[in-house]
C-alpha cells in the first residue's frame, strides 16, 4: 500500500526518536509497522486502552501470509476474526481463535511431551522464529522450568551439535572473510537501533572448549535473557560470533560443520579483526551501544576488557558478570555462615577468568567495608590452577591476572592439599572440570567449618565441580551450596535443601538495562559492586530460613529492575550517564522501560 505525506512526516519523526526514550520512559522501537501499529512493546504500553489514539497510517509493511512469517508480529491462531479481515489473513489460518493465554498452555504442553531436552531446546528456538512474543510470555511466565532449556545446561549441547541443529542465522557471523568489510556486515542486520550486542569468538564455550562458529548458540541464549529477564527489547539486541577459526579437530574434520575450516587465527591477525569490528560497532551504533564479551579464552577476554574498556561500553561477562553474581552469593551467605566478609578465607579451584574476576571483586568489597588495603584483602584469597596452589615461588612465570594472588606459602600440589593447608571457610569451582570437589575434599571443608560455603560454578551439569546431592550428603547437610547449572532440591536425612543457582544470569540482564536506561558510556567497578549488593539485598528471611543465599528466578523481573537502578544510580552519581535529565525514580522507570511480550491490537 501507499504512504499518505503525513505518515511519512510520521515515520520520520519516528526515525529520530530512535535511541530516545519517550516522555513515559519508553523507548521508540524500530520502524516496524504492521497496519498501523508501532512496535512500541514497553509495559508502559501493556494496557490498548491506554494507547494514544488510533493513527490510521497507509503504512503496511507486514499483512497476509508476510505477517504470519514476521516472528515480531505474528500471533498465530491469536488474530481475531477482525484482524484476519483487515489483514488479509482469511483462509490462511485454521478457523479457531485461540488467545495468548491458551497458546501458551498448549506450548507448554507440547514441550512437556518431549523427553529429550535438545528437543525442548528445538522447540523454543522454532518458537522464537515463529511468534516472538509467544516465546518471551511462556519464557518470563515459566523461567524457572524453561531457563534449563534455552540456557545452561542444555544450550551448551546445543553448541556442541549446532551444526547439527542449524536451521536459520539467528544472530550475525563475522569471519576472517569479511576483514575490510565488517562495517558493511553489521549493516545487513535488519535493525538499525542496536543498544546491545553479545559476541563471542567461540573459543570457551562454557565448560566444553572451543566449538568455534557452534558457540552462536551464547549469544542467542545471553540475549534471550536480557530480554526475558531484564526487560531489553529483541529487536534492539544483536547476538554476534566472530570465527577465526577453531582448534577443535572434530570440527575441522565435520563435512556439516557451519563454520571456517581453518586453524584458529592468533595474534596480530586475530587482533586486526577485533579492532575491525569493535571500530564498526562504535561507527554504526554509536558509542552508547553495550559490547558484552562472552565465552572468549582468558588470554584474549582479559586484553580485550584492558583494551576497550576506556574507549567502548564493555562488559565482560565471564569476568564481571560472574564476580558480581558470586559477590552477592557470598554477602547474601553471611547471614547464615556468619562474620564479615574480611572474615572469611577463600579457595578458589581455577584461577581464570571466573576465578580471578571473583577474586577481584571481593577483594574491592572488602576494600571498600574495611580498613584494609587492597593487598591485605587480597592475602584472603588463594587460588588453585592446573599445577597446584598459586604461590610467590613457583618457578614458572604466571600470567598477569594470576599474578596479584600469588602469596607466600610452600608449593602445594592437589586441591585437597590446599584445603588442608589454607582451611578456607568458602570454596568456589571455576575450574571448568567436573567431579573435582570429592568427597575428601568436602569432608575436609566440614572438618574445618561447622557451616562451609561451597560454589560449584562450572557450567553445563557435566562439568560442575560436584553436584547437590553429593555436596549435602558428602556435607552430612552441614554445607550451604550453590552451583552456576542448576539442580533440584535434594533430601537429606529426611530434611530439604534447595541449591542456588550463582549463575551470571542474575546479573547481565538488570545491569545492561541500567546502562542502557541511562545512557552509561563506560563501565565502572563500583557499578559492580552496588550489583552484588543489590542481588544480595533480594533474598528475604523467609529465604535465609530454608537456606537458601540467592532469590527464585520467578523474581528476576523486579530484581533485574532494581539492580538497573542501583547500576544507573552510581553512573549518575559518577557523572557517566548521558540520559538527561536523571529520572526521580530509578527502579520505576526501570520497569516502565521493560518489553512487555503481550499481544497489541493490530485494528
Ligand atoms: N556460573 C557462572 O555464572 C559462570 C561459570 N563459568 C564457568 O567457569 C568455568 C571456567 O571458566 P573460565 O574461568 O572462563 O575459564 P578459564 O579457562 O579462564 O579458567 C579455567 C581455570 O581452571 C584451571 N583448571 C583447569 N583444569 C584444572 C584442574 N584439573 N585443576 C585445577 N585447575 C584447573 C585452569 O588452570 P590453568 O590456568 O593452569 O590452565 C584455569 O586457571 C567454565 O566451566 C565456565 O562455564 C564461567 C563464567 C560464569
Ligand atoms: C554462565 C557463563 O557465562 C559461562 O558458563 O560461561
Ligand atoms: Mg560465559
Amino acid at each position: 500500500m501507499l504512504a499518505s505525506p503525513s505518515s511519512f512526516k510520521r515515520i520520520n519523526s519516528l526515525r529520530q526518536l530512535l535511541g530516545v526514550l519517550g516522555d513515559r520512559g519508553e523507548r521508540k522501537s524500530s520502524l516496524s509497522v504492521v497496519a498501523g501499529i508501532e512496535d512500541d512493546d514497553t509495559a508502559a504500553n501493556d494496557d490498548d486502552d491506554d494507547d494514544p489514539p488510533f493513527t490510521p497510517w497507509a503504512v503496511s509493511v507486514a499483512s497476509g501470509h508476510a505477517l504470519l512469517r514476521s516472528p515480531q508480529h505474528n500471533k498465530g491462531l491469536a488474530f481475531t476474526e477482525k484482524e484476519r479481515d483487515a489483514h488479509y489473513l482469511r483462509g490462511l489460518l485454521p478457523p479457531a481463535v485461540i488467545n495468548q493465554e491458551l497458546q501458551e498452555r498448549r506450548t507448554l504442553h507440547i514441550l512437556r511431551q518431549y523427553q529429550v531436552p535438545l528437543h525442548r531446546y528445538i522447540a523454543m528456538m522454532d518458537l522464537q522464529e515463529s511468534n516472538e512474543k509467544l516465546f518471551y510470555k511462556l519464557l518470563i511466565d515459566n523461567v524457572e522450568e524453561l531457563l534449563p532449556v534455552v540456557y545452561t545446561p542444555t544450550v551448551g549441547e546445543a553448541c556442541q551439535k549446532y551444526s547439527g541443529i542449524y536451521r536459520r542465522p539467528q544472530g550475525l557471523y563475522i569471519s576472517l572473510k569479511d576483514k575490510g568489510k565488517i562495517l558493511e556486515v553489521l549493516r545487513n542486520w535488519p535493525e538499525k537501533n542496536i543498544q546491545v550486542i553479545v559476541v563471542t569468538d567461540g573459543e570457551r564455550i562454557l565448560g566444553l572448549g572451543d566449538l568455534g562458529c557452534q558457540g552462536m548458540g551464547i549469544p542467542v541464549g545471553k540475549l534471550s535473557l536480557y530480554t526475558a529477564l531484564g526487560g531489553v527489547r529483541p529487536s534492539v539486541c544483536l547476538p554476534v560470533t566472530i570465527d577465526v577459526g577453531t582448534k577443535n579437530e572434530a570440527l575441522l574434520k565435520d563435512e556439516f560443520y557451519i563454520g571456517l575450516k581453518q586453524k584458529r587465527a592468533t595474534g596480530e591477525e586475530y587482533n586486526e579483526l577485533l579492532e575491525e569490528f569493535m571500530t564498526a560497532v562504535k561507527r554504526n551504533y554509536g558509542e552508547k551501544v553495550l559490547i558484552q564479551f562472552e565465552d572468549f579464552a582468558n588470554h584474549n577476554a582479559f586484553e580485550l576488557l584492558t583494551k576497550y574498556r576506556t574507549s567502548h561500553l564493555v562488559f565482560n561477562d565471564d569476568i564481571q558478570g560472574t564476580a558480581c553474581v558470586v559477590l552477592g552469593g557470598v554477602l547474601s551467605a553471611l547471614k547464615l555462615i556468619g562474620g564479615t566478609l574480611a572474615d572469611h578465607t577463600f579457595l578458589f579451584l581455577g584461577a581464570g577468568e571466573a576465578g580471578t574476576g571473583i577474586a577481584e571483586l571481593i577483594s574491592l568489597e572488602i576494600l571498600k567495608k574495611t580498613k584494609l588495603t587492597l593487598e591485605e584483602s587480597r592475602k584472603k584469597i588463594w587460588l588453585v590452577d592446573s599445577k597446584g596452589l598459586i604461590v610467590r615461588s613457583r618457578k614458572e612465570s604466571l600470567q598477569h591476572f594470576k599474578q596479584p594472588w600469588a602469596h607466600d606459602h610452600a608449593p602445594v600440589k592437589g586441591l585437597l592439599e590446599a584445603v588442608k593447608a589454607i582451611k578456607p571457610t568458602i570454596l568456589i569451582g571455576t575450574s571448568g572440570v567436573g567431579k573435582q570437589f570429592t568427597k575428601e575434599v568436602i569432608e575436609a571443608m566440614v572438618s574445618i567449618n561447622a557451616k562451609p560455603l561451597i560454589m560449584a560454578l562450572s557450567n553445563p551439569t557435566s562439568q560442575s565441580e560436584c553436584t547437590a546431592e553429593e555436596a549435602y550428603t558428602w556435607s552430612q547437610g552441614h554445607a550451604i551450596f550453590a552451583s552456576g547449572s542448576p539442580f533440584d532440591p535434594v533430601i537429606y536425612d529426611g530434611q530439604e535443601f534447595v541449591p542456588g543457582q550463582a549463575n551470571n544470569a542474575y546479573i547481565f540482564p538488570g545491569f545492561g538495562l541500567g546502562l542502557i536506561m541511562c545512557g552509561a558510556i563506560r563501565v565502572h567497578d563500583e557499578f559492580l559492586l552496588v550489583a552484588a549488593e543489590a542481588l544480595a539485598s533480594q533474598v528475604t528471611e523467609e529465604e535465609y530460613a530454608k537456606g537458601i543465599i540467592y532469590p527464585p528466578f520467578k523474581k528476576i523481573r523486579k530484581i533485574s529492575a532494581i539492580i538497573a537502578a542501583k547500576v544507573a544510580s552510581r553512573a549518575y552519581e559518577l557523572g557517566l550517564a548521558s540520559h538527561l535529565p536523571r529520572p526521580r525514580d530509578l527502579v520505576k522507570f526501570a520497569e516502565s522501560c521493560m518489553y512487555s511480550p503481550t499481544y497489541r491490537n493490530y485494528r
